[in-house]
């Protein structure tokens, strides 16, 4: 379990994590998800204590992490997959980690195999791609069968088949019962992974709910896709009736502000035969720009020609 209450860092007059309080259970896939520079990194270096908080505590299956004898056994942690030393082969690199915990060889080659790195394990690093690197990084957390898992985007630079790997293995390793806390701003992934999600903008905590309430909840808009070959007629009496249309295809479009059941009486009314009426379901990430809308240290803004 991870525990974090009123915790704080601040860099000069900057409060990069502001007050942020919030548990993540076991059992739980929990997910982590802001724009850039929300304080994910940092929030997620003060549970591991690889930083000092200028407030406020973290704590890791009971008590500060550097507080445990054994912290490759309470939580297996993937920071920075790129920060292995390039000159050491993958085995040597796991091997010395186990060393500090006295695990065996044994376990060391079960998790080269369990990630898929048998035929490079005796390789330099260096010449690893950001994939490889992320799987390396994840035999490492693991390699301690840790209770507690904390992963900053896990995903980055894994393929098709690397992500789903991933997806089932963070699954897993919540149905054994251990605490799964990953970042992301990948909300489709987020979306089909987290079973909880915690929504940081600015430092500071914007939502923490289950993925469900947080979809319902920021809700912004209620869509509807429609599609008729007499479409023009009926975006014309929909807007009529206070609708907003985006046209999606030459005989689809998405209706906002009224509900099918309105849609349908309308074209009813006119006479207009419709081929598909379906509400659409809320997306994460309309929730996600909700709430975050204001909270984007750095967000972009319409691409303009230079003008001469
Ligand atoms: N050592 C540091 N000194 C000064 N500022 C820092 C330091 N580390 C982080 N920051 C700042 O703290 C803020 C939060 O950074 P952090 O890396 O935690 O964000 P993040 O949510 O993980 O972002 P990203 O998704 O881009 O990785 C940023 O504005 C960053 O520039």
């Amino acid at each position: 379990m991870i525990e974090v209450r009123n915790l704080s860092k601040a860099y000069g007059p900057k409060k990069v994590v502001d007050e942020v309080s919030f548990t993540a259970e076991p059992g739980t896939v929990t997910g982590f998800l802001g724009p850039n520079g929300a304080g994910k990194s940092t929030t997620m270096r003060l549970i591991l204590g690889l930083d000092e908080p200028t407030a406020g505590w973290a704590s890791v299956n009971g008590k500060p992490l550097r507080r445990h004898k054994d912290p490759l056994r309470q939580v297996g942690a993937l920071l920075d997959a790129k920060a292995v030393q390039p000159g050491i082969s993958a085995e040597n690199h796991l091997l010395a980690l186990a060393a500090t915990h006295g695990i065996n060889h044994g376990r060391v080659q079960e998790m080269i195999s369990f990630v898929g790195l048998e035929s490079v394990a005796s390789k330099r690093v260096g010449g690893f791609s950001l994939g490889m690197h992320q799987r390396l990084g994840i035999a490492a957390a693991l390699l301690g069968d840790p209770s507690t898992v904390v992963l900053d985007e896990p995903i980055n630079g894994l393929d098709p088949e690397g992500v789903l790997w991933i997806r089932q293995l963070l699954r897993q390793l919540a149905d054994e019962g251990r605490t799964v806390f990953l970042s992301s701003h990948l909300m489709s992934e987020m979306a089909q992974t987290a079973d909880h999600l915690i929504v940081i903008g600015r430092g500071k905590i914007l939502a923490s709910d289950t993925l469900a309430s947080i979809l319902t909840l920021n809700r912004t808009q209620n869509l509807v896709m429609v599609r008729s070959d007499e479409l023009d007629r009926l975006c014309d009496v929909v807007l009529a009736e206070g609708a907003n249309v985006r046209m999606t295809s030459e005989d689809g479009m998405e209706v906002d502000k009224l509900p099918a059941r309105e849609i349908a009486r309308i074209a009813g009314l006119h006479n207009i035969a419709l081929d598909e009426l379906r509400p659409l379901r809320p997306t994460l990430e309309q929730a996600y720009l909700n709430l975050t809308a204001h909270e984007s240290e750095y967000s972009s803004s319409t691409y303009t020609h230079e003008k001469g």
